[in-house]
């Protein structure tokens, strides 16, 4: 375990906490909202989550780390956490209580190296600081193992946060020196030609083939600006933020929920199909009608919404599929069908992150011949692209969001990464320009 802590670096206090090590959690009301102080040293491992009902939450410094690496990577992390969150004491309100905020990288055999040098396979932090702010007001936690390096933390940070004036996030962007692609179109057809040889064969009904982008920067990025502005322009999506005390800094604004559970209530939905916006709303109309009367798009999103009731079946006790919907952004329109379950049984977040990682809206059907499909054909590592991102809490309930519209920042590059869902008749061409589409919400912060 890694017992470093940003913070200690930045005021000489030194704290190692032991997964073994009961915590200790201390909160109080924070009357400003200006906040941003707190992400602002890039060693700090820290973290950001923001939902589109508006739970936000940004952190740094390592109370508590969880990683591991392999195919029983899911429940390791859950044994990890169940023993630092067991011997937990929380003084503060419930909507800032501790919880873990980290991922997973999309397969189970990733090893770290540029540009996610710093992402296991699966990795979480419980911070040493953070602030929560929900319609219940804004709070400051600070978490470790002696109840008295926790107060003083938490008198020190509220004196900073309330003595520091308002600041607006940077409206600049970094400017783009130059982009290279993973994939040319001449290789993506290829790519694409693969799948669709294999489709015909019997092997393979759907896969997901993504694309990787890197973007050299004029400037060096704020990366939580970034987010600031991608949030402002992406209200209904998801905003997040990761990055450990070595290597790249992991965000993105996705549209996609992969799950959430509170008590025996599951949220999940299926989100797969996608057309540009129009100039107009008759043309915004227009392009929604070709994709909701198209057979090619509604067989692929059918798939997620197949895959997702065969996953969640077995730990639930009833099941709803509600009509299907837009998922309307600034750049691109989707289709999407909402998913509740009520669970049978006691069952942990992970438990069901690991039953629907990868959905068929990232990965594909059947699971094996899609996974085969990405390794042989995509020439860049995936990493977290596409993969959960998101928080657990002691009692086993939290959120996660598909790691898609994300990209890794290190040194002077961010790389993005965006994919499409292939199934017979899809045209390379086609396919192309929605995966261009995706690439927009952050290139279009950047540029
Ligand atoms: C793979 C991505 O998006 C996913 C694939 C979609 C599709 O195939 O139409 C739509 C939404 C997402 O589930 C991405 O954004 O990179």
């Amino acid at each position: 375990m890694d017992r470093s802590s940003g913070e200690g670096r930045l005021t000489g206090e030194t704290e190692s906490v032991d997964n073994a090590v009961d915590l200790v959690s201390r909160s109080r009301e924070l009357e400003t909202a200006a906040f941003d102080a707190v992400l602002e040293d890039e060693t700090a491992s820290r973290i950001q989550w923001a939902t589109p009902d508006g739970l936000e939450i940004v952190g740094r410094g390592v109370a508590a780390r969880f990683t591991a690496t392999g195919t029983d990577r899911f429940d390791r992390i859950r044994t990890q956490a169940s023993r630092a969150f067991n011997g937990l004491a929380h003084d503060g309100p419930e909507h800032a209580r501790p919880r873990a905020f980290g991922g997973f990288s999309f397969h189970d055999g990733h090893e770290a190296g540029p540009p996610w040098t710093g992402f296991d396979a699966a990795s979480f932090v419980v911070p040493q600081l953070f602030v929560t702010r929900t319609d219940d007001g804004t709070w400051l936690t600070a978490v470790g193992e002696h109840s008295d390096t926790v107060a003083d933390r938490l008198e020190r940070w509220h004196d900073r946060l309330t003595n520091q004036p308002a600041t607006r996030p940077a409206d600049a962007t970094p400017g783009v020196a130059a982009t290279r692609r993973t994939t040319s179109q001449t290789a993506w057809t290829e790519q694409v030609d693969t799948a669709l040889e294999r489709i015909a064969d019997g092997q393979l009904t759907k896969v997901v083939l993504a694309q990787s982008l890197s973007v050299d920067l004029e400037e060096p990025i704020d990366v939580p600006a970034t987010l600031e502005r991608l949030r402002r322009r992406y209200p209904n999506c998801y905003g997040f933020l990761v990055d450990h005390d070595i290597g790249g800094t992991f965000f993105g604004a996705p549209p996609e929920r992969l799950v959430s559970k509170r008590g025996a209530c599951v949220e999940t939905e299926a989100l797969a199909g996608s057309v540009p916006r129009g100039e107009t709303p008759a043309e915004d109309e227009a392009h929604v009608d070709r994709m909701r009367d198209d057979p090619k798009f509604q067989r692929e999103h059918g798939l997620v919404v197949d895959a997702i009731r065969e996953q969640l079946a077995p730990l639930a006790r009833d099941l709803t599929v509600s009509e299907q919907t837009i998922r309307r952004l600034a750049t691109i329109q989707h289709l999407r069908t909402p998913i509740e379950a009520t669970l049978e049984g006691e069952h942990h977040v992970l438990e069901l992150v690991e039953a629907l990682h990868p959905t068929p809206a990232v990965g594909g059907v059947p699971p094996d011949a899609a996974w085969e499909t990405i390794r042989d054909t995509e020439p860049f590592d995936r990493g977290w692209y596409a993969a959960p991102v998101g928080w657990f809490d002691a009692a086993g309930d939290g959120e996660f969001a598909v790691g898609l519209r994300s990209g890794v920042a290190a040194d002077e590059t961010v790389t993005l990464f965006a994919g499409n869902g292939i199934v017979a008749d899809s045209d390379p061409d086609e396919e192309w320009d929605e995966v261009q589409l995706k690439f927009r919400p952050i290139l279009d912060e950047l540029r």
